[in-house]
């Protein structure tokens, strides 16, 4: 028997490696025979580079860089198995974690770190890479990225604009020629967390803006610069990014990168799916043992365990999809039409939510073994 086990992490409990080998635990007790795949997974929020990383045998790396308020903090990206993919996750560079109640300002917070972590997979052999955006304290609009590969934007009197997303209204002039000239050739690979707009009432600044520290003024003061900088980004590079989806993403980072390299916009799972190589390790798969911290209506919206079960059924249609999960919540039965044949929560009673993390692996490795019963 063939069983596929791929689940994301649990987050605050344990990577998407720690899960896949606490349900192969569990499944082997039930059926030792049994031939095993373990392919951690994510959808291209927090834990895809750990996850990519674990996946492909690849390794992680650590780079000083500037952080969103201009501090120097240490960030990691990992480099795939194959030796030429990076994963960056944004936040790890520019995230809301840098920044505190006192500290958060939106006007002012900048991507620069980003473009450094990119720079610094570049100069070391990086030819694809997927950057994970979401989770950022900043809405420059992916200003702060380009100027670290080398893109400048001058004010009326030529002079270098400051950093942050408040000082765009002023932007007169994007050189670009000094932009460094391997973002020509590289894949980038976009694992956006929302389809937002860069502007407007469902863009970077109206709908995040406030999670950042923006109150309404500040909303609209970030929201016109936004729409200035995509103007004049329509304006001297030919390219309106405005309206895309995913633009509005970490900030308006999003529209940073279409604007200045050919990056693609892809659904976080799909990516992860074509890194992995989850529909070619499925083949021929009888059952596949998925899982998330938390399963529910939403994970039809293209949340880990609904693109695996897509992936593996398309590879094995006759193949069984289960689900494990820390909180089982409404409209799970929604899941089985993408693919989802079963959910299974794994607290054992009532506990504290504490308990439950700090138990995740055994429960985990419990509900798999009582599954493998049923299919022995
Ligand atoms: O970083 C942000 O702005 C949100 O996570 C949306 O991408």
């Amino acid at each position: 028997m063939k069983i596929i086990i791929a689940p994301d992490s649990f987050k605050g409990a344990l990577t998407a490696q720690e899960a896949a080998d606490a349900i192969e635990t569990g499944i082997h007790k039930a059926l030792p025979e049994a031939e095993c795949i373990k392919v951690p997974m994510a959808d291209g929020g927090e834990g895809t580079v750990r996850s990519l990383v674990d996946a492909t045998g690849g390794r992680m790396v650590t780079v000083p860089v500037t952080g969103p308020l201009g501090q120097e903090v240490e960030a990691g990206y990992g480099i795939l198995g194959d030796g030429k993919t990076a994963v960056i996750e944004m936040a790890a560079a520019s995230g809301i974690q840098f920044v505190d109640e006192n500290t958060k300002n939106p006007l002012v917070t900048t991507t620069y770190g980003t473009g450094q972590l990119l720079e610094h997979a570049l100069d070391h052999g990086a030819h694809e890479v997927i950057i994970g955006l979401g989770g950022s304290a900043t809405n420059d609009g992916g200003a702060g990225m380009a100027r670290a590969l080398g893109v400048r934007f001058l004010d009326a009197d030529g002079k270098e604009l400051p950093y942050g997303g408040g000082a765009l209204g002023r932007l007169a002039t994007i050189d670009a020629t000094g932009l460094d000239p391997r973002l020509e050739s590289a894949r980038i690979r976009l694992a956006s967390d929302v389809t937002n707009p860069l502007t407007g009432p469902q863009g970077a600044s109206a709908v995040f803006g406030p999670q950042k520290g923006a109150d309404e003024a500040m909303v609209r003061t970030l929201d016109s610069c936004l729409a200035h900088y995509a103007a004049v980004i329509r304006e001297q590079l030919g390219r309106d990014v405005e309206d895309t989806a995913g633009a509005g993403a970490a900030g308006g980072l999003g529209a940073g990168f279409l604007a200045f390299t050919h990056a693609e916009m892809k659904s976080g799972v799909q990516i992860v799916v074509e890194t992995t190589g989850l529909t070619s390790k499925s083949m021929g798969a009888d059952y596949c043992f998925t899982g998330e911290g938390g399963i529910d209506f939403q994970t039809k919206f293209g949340k880990t365990p609904m693109g695996t079960a897509q992936a593996v059924k398309a590879a094995s249609p006759s193949c069984k999809v289960v689900a494990l999960a820390g909180s089982v919540g409404d409209g799970i039965d929604q899941l089985r039409e993408v693919g989802i044949d079963a959910v299974f929560g794994i607290s054992p009673g009532a506990v504290s939510l504490q308990e439950a993390i700090d138990h995740t692996a055994p429960n985990l490795t419990r509900v798999a073994e009582n599954i493998a019963r049923l299919i022995s």
